[in-house]
C-alpha cells in the first residue's frame, strides 16, 4: 500500500499495468470508468502536480486520460510541462526509418508480431506470438549494436528501441525541478522494468517509489482504490 496522500505529494503515474489492465494491443485497453475525473481531482488537490510517465505516445496518453496532463511520453523522450509546452531532452536517431523497415519485414515473417512506431521509439510487440520474442530480441540487439545513441529495452511482451538518455527517472527529476512539482514530495507508481528508474528517482528525492506488485496486490484495481481514497470527503 502507498502512503496516505497529501497535497504536498507530487504524483507520477504509469499507465499500462498500473492504472490499466494489459490488453492485446494498446488501443484495446479498457479505461476504468471515472479514471479521468479521478485524475483531475487528484491534480486539482495538489495545484496540478500530477504527471503521467508512460511508454505510450502523447496522443495515446491523452486518449486514455481525456485531459492533457503534464506527461513524460515515450519513456520521457517527449515531455509536456504544466503549461502545455513540449520538450525533447535528447535527439532522435538517424537510423529510425531503416530499422522500422527491418522490423516490419521481421513482423511479416512472424504472424502475431506487431510493430509500433512512436515519434522516437520503435516497439516490436510479441504478446500474440510469445515464441517470437527471443529471436526478435536478438535481431534488434544486432541491428542497433553500432548505434550508441539508442538502447534496447525489454518491455512487457515487447522489445523497444528508444533514444538513450531519456527514461522515466530523468523525466521525474525534470518535473521535480519545475512548478508545480518543485518543493513537493514525489510519489511514483509503476509496474514494469521500464519503471524501476523512476521508482529509484522518487526514493532518491526523498519520496516514494511504489511498485504495483511489491507495494500493492499486483492489480491496477488496488492502485486505483488507493488513489481514490485520497479524494474521500475529509481527506487532505
Ligand atoms: O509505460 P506504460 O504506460 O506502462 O506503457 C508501456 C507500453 O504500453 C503499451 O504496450 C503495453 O501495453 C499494451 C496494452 O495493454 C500491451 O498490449 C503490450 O503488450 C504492452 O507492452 C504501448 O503499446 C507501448 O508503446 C508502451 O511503451
Amino acid at each position: 500500500m502507498g502512503p496516505k496522500l497529501t497535497r504536498d505529494h507530487a504524483l507520477f503515474l504509469d499507465l499500462d499495468g498500473t492504472l490499466l489492465e494489459f490488453a492485446p494491443t494498446a488501443e484495446e485497453v479498457a479505461v476504468p470508468a471515472g479514471l479521468g475525473a479521478m485524475l483531475r481531482g487528484l491534480a486539482a488537490q495538489r495545484d496540478g502536480a500530477l504527471a503521467i510517465l508512460s511508454g505510450r505516445s502523447l496522443a495515446q496518453i491523452d486518449a486514455v486520460t481525456a485531459d492533457p496532463f503534464p506527461a513524460g511520453a515515450e519513456h520521457g523522450f517527449v515531455l509536456r510541462d504544466a503549461a502545455g509546452r513540449i520538450h525533447h531532452p535528447v535527439r532522435q536517431t538517424a537510423n529510425r526509418a531503416a530499422w522500422r523497415a527491418a522490423l516490419e519485414a521481421a513482423a511479416a515473417a512472424h504472424p502475431g508480431v506487431r510493430i509500433e512506431a512512436k515519434s522516437a521509439s520503435l516497439v516490436a510487440h510479441y504478446r500474440a506470438s510469445p515464441e517470437a520474442g527471443p529471436a526478435l530480441g536478438a535481431m534488434i540487439g544486432a541491428m542497433i549494436a553500432e548505434a550508441p545513441e539508442v538502447e534496447r529495452l525489454a518491455a512487457n511482451m515487447a522489445w523497444e528501441i528508444r533514444p538513450r538518455g531519456a527514461g522515466k527517472g530523468r523525466a521525474l527529476e525534470w518535473f521535480m525541478a519545475r512548478p508545480p512539482f518543485a518543493g513537493r514530495v514525489p510519489v511514483f507508481v509503476g509496474d514494469d522494468v521500464t519503471d524501476e528508474e523512476a521508482i529509484a528517482a522518487a526514493a532518491a528525492l526523498g519520496g516514494h517509489g511504489l511498485h504495483v506488485h511489491r507495494d500493492f496486490d499486483g492489480t491496477p484495481a488496488a492502485v486505483l482504490a488507493w488513489l481514490g481514497s485520497a479524494l474521500a470527503p475529509g481527506r487532505v
